[in-house]
């Protein structure tokens, strides 16, 4: 019986173990698990609680040297006393147990911490020291002179420190010991550890940072203000280089602690911990300061990228050098196209011969002429070679992700087509009546059609004679290509794939290629296809003239702050013209209502309006000065409104060619932009996807009071309905994120923030289907439909 309830108890206990040991961790969906079975904010947490135990060590180490150091200097005094030549023999008590002054002690310090390999002391829990290369010389280092070193640093603390310079000179000996121990008293101030002024919060980011080099030093005189060499940090954050005896310079780490004082007189005293917010804060700083850093240096990178390319947006080469037809050569001029742009010089000579590519040039650079003048060479040719045909084959076939887009693109094709006659462009997109498209494509027979991928499959599939136009079709290209790859259209691009002859010239246009895109482009292209970047990998992917902010807001603040953002801006630009992207159809519906009532001139333009509406928008748009789009991602890839002078997103963009794309309706042609992208603290993690871009993480500017207020007063006065769908819709875009979407729990607690955010009280209830599809059911927090 004992036996047996002991292996029933061993086998309870058995999965806990092994999912400890991430032996059964969840196989694909749920939360996604970290080593030890831990979810991600378990994993955060350990973290965090292993960085305080190590600043707690840290410290209390700190403090043992202190204490050391008192004591030495008393019984110095003592033995002192007890006998005049003590101090002077004091060196041989440093082997007996005798009383020690604190010129020796510091010594005996001194020689254990700076022989080499001494670091092993203590560096077992300071990492940072370790990811320095440690260089072990093979000779003995020379024995140091420590009373020169004291007199160096005492001069360099004395330029330095001005006011401190009688306390230092009156305290001959607690200098010295600062010099040596890296960490005495700071001249009147307390010890250390009881400290809570901010400039201790200095000491500490200078002892916990591992930044070296000018690194340290730009963090030191931007963050802290003030040059702090007066006090040695506990690692170093410069490159170290000291003088040796002979005055030559010695590399070397001064690595201090009071970690070695272990067999001397410690007495462990527990430290008086830092409030925990102080302590997360200075986490935070932390991170702050080096995200400014790396984008400090990011942005230089980039302004040297920027002399270079202002340049060079528009080349030498001009359209006439290439074989293009006159008459395209005529509309081009026409429409003040002469000279050729980086992307159209690159891409033209490999598109005219006929191969296969794949073309990556930065949003607004001139891709669309650079696929449609090979497109148009392309019908020429077939013309030339295939005369009296009885039905008119699609020659060129171009698809594109959004209708706006494929309506934009056949009007520039006509403007390139101004002088051929007999050569004709028609759209095949959503939303319009399919019997209209039959109606147009018998009536006004073309060669070129510009479509989106689900209105062509219905066409492929529905509509007879079509399959067999497209037999003769001589070019695919793919705009916005990633995008067309993406899952979402995957499908549909491979069956069109299917229903176009095998025997074509296929080009790919982005200024996004992912590595995965690169693999999957092969669905479409030959395997000899040539790569044509304009970008480069040390190129950046955003337009070289925007300036890039992000703001870390709560999501309560998100609305007042694109007002306030717009306001700002407004007054800044007397010919503004600015682009709000939301996250979903819904959320656009609820910031348009909301920005309408506060009399803006703002424009409305998502998936759920009907098309003419949203056709009329873009024109309108297009055309127009002083006005504000607000919009989802229909409008992010390709649209070409010009001289948009702002871009905001608010909230987390569905990845980064999403960010980059939509910070791309600023900035076209080499012109000026500005974009801010708002997120909340928990979407920050965004940032680590977007590094590599020049974006400068800002402060979040004051917003008045009677301005919240009068934010608030609108909030209050939109439709519940409207309110109703735009939770529902935030629910379903986050819930697909994947980072966040995982961990139900918060994303249900994040929900309810946003709700509040909206003006609701209580999360309106889902279905009971939708929550059960969305994984979302039995969870706390989310309300379902009785
Ligand atoms: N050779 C040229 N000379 C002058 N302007 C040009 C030239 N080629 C294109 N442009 C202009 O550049 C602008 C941007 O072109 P286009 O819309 O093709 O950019 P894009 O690279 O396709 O951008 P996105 O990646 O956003 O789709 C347009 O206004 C176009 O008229």
């Amino acid at each position: 019986m004992a036996s047996s309830s002991l292996l029933r108890e061993r086998s309870k206990a058995l999965p806990k173990l092994l999912s400890r040991l991430s032996l059964l961790r969840p196989m694909g969906g749920g939360p996604r698990t970290f080593p030890g079975g831990l979810n991600k904010w378990q994993y955060k947490r350990m973290h965090e609680k292993m960085a305080r135990q190590k600043e707690r060590r840290l410290l209390q180490q700190e403090k043992q040297l202190y204490q050391a150091r008192l004591r030495s200097e008393i019984r110095a005094k003592l033995a002192g006393k007890a006998s005049s030549d003590a101090a002077d023999s004091s060196s041989s008590s440093i082997g007996g147990y005798g009383p020690m002054s604190s010129k020796d002690h510091i010594k005996a310090l001194a020689d254990r911490f700076m022989k080499p390999g001494a670091e092993d002391l203590w560096n077992e829990d300071d990492g940072p020291i370790r990811s320095a290369p440690r260089k072990r010389p093979t000779d003995p280092a020379p024995p140091i002179d420590l009373r020169k070193l004291a007199t160096d640093r005492r001069n360099l603390m004395e330029d330095r420190v001005g006011e401190s310079r009688s306390y230092l000179a009156s305290f001959d000996q607690r200098r010295q010991y600062s010099v040596a121990a890296g960490r005495g008293l700071r001249p009147g101030s307390k010890p250390r550890w009881r400290q809570n002024s901010s400039s201790e919060e200095d000491s500490d980011l200078e002892s916990g940072c591992n930044l070296e080099g000018d690194t340290a030093k730009m963090y030191r005189e931007t963050k802290l203000g003030v040059k702090k060499d007066s006090r040695f940090p506990r690692f170093s954050i410069r490159s170290e280089e000291e003088l040796d005896e002979g005055g030559g310079k010695i590399a070397r780490k001064k690595m201090m602690s009071g970690a070695a004082l272990g067999n001397y007189d410690v007495k462990a005293e527990r430290r008086v911990p830092r409030p925990v917010e102080e302590r997360s804060n200075f986490a935070k700083e932390i991170e702050e300061i080096r995200s400014e850093l790396r984008n400090r240096d990011l942005y230089r990178n980039d302004a040297r990228h920027q002399r270079a390319q202002e340049e060079t947006l528009l080349t030498k080469r001009r359209f006439d050098e290439f074989s293009i037809s006159p008459l395209t050569i005529k509309a081009l001029a026409d429409a003040r196209y002469v000279q050729m742009t980086v992307v159209q010089e690159a891409a033209l000579p490999v598109c005219l011969e006929g191969k296969d590519a794949l073309v990556k040039a930065k949003t607004g650079t001139g891709k669309s002429v650079a696929f449609l003048l090979p497109a148009i060479e392309a019908v020429l040719q077939t013309m030339r070679n295939t005369l009296n045909q009885r039905v008119l084959p699609i020659n060129v076939l171009i698809l594109c992700p959004t209708r706006e887009l494929a309506i934009q693109i056949a009007a520039e094709t006509n403007v390139l087509l101004k002088y051929h006659d007999g050569i004709g462009v028609q759209t095949l997109i959503g939303g319009t009546r399919f019997k209209l498209d039959q109606k147009r494509l018998d009536s006004n027979p073309c060669q070129i059609i510009v479509a989106t991928p689900g209105r062509l499959l219905d066409h492929i599939e529905n509509k007879s004679g079509f399959s067999a136009r497209l037999m003769g079709l001589k070019l695919l290209i793919l705009d916005e290509a990633d995008h067309l790859l993406d899952l979402g259209f995957r499908k549909d691009i491979e069956k069109i794939v299917d229903s176009v002859p095998r025997q074509r010239q296929s080009l790919l246009f982005s200024a996004t290629i992912p590595k995965e895109v690169r693999r999957i482009s092969q669905l479409v292209l030959k395997r000899d296809h040539v790569f044509v970047d304009t970008v480069g990998l040390a190129g950046v992917d955003t337009p070289i003239k925007v300036l890039q902010s992000c703001l870390v807001v709560p999501h309560e603040l998100h609305f007042h702050l694109v007002y306030h953002l717009l306001k700002e801006h407004i007054m800044q630009e007397p010919d503004y013209k600015a682009i709000v992207f939301c996250t979903t159809a819904m959320v656009t519906a609820f910031m348009y209502v909301l920005l309408r009532d506060l009399k803006m001139n703002v424009r409305e333009m998502h998936s759920r309006k009907p098309q003419l509406y949203r056709s009329r928008i873009s024109e309108e748009f297009r055309e127009s000065k002083n006005i504000i789009l607000v919009t989802s991602d229909v409008s992010a890839r390709g649209m070409n409104y010009p001289d948009v002078t702002l871009v905001i997103q608010v909230g987390i963009p569905s990845d980064r060619e999403q960010y980059i794309h939509r910070l791309g309706r600023t900035g076209r042609e080499g012109k000026d932009g500005k974009g801010f992208l708002l997120l909340a603290p928990w979407e920050e993690y965004f940032m680590d996807d977007v590094n590599d871009l020049p974006i400068e993480k800002s402060q979040p500017p004051e917003l008045d009071s009677d301005m919240k207020q009068k934010v608030e007063d609108s909030i209050e006065k939109i439709d519940p309905s409207i309110k109703e769908a735009a939770y529902h819709a935030w629910l379903g875009y986050y819930n697909s994120i994947h980072e966040i979407g995982r961990d139900k729990t918060m994303l249900a607690d994040l929900a309810n923030r946003f709700c509040h955010s909206i003006g609701i009280d209580k999360p309106p209830a889902l279905f009971r289907k939708t929550a059960l599809k969305m994984g979302l059911k039995g969870i706390a927090g989310i309300r379902i439909r009785k």
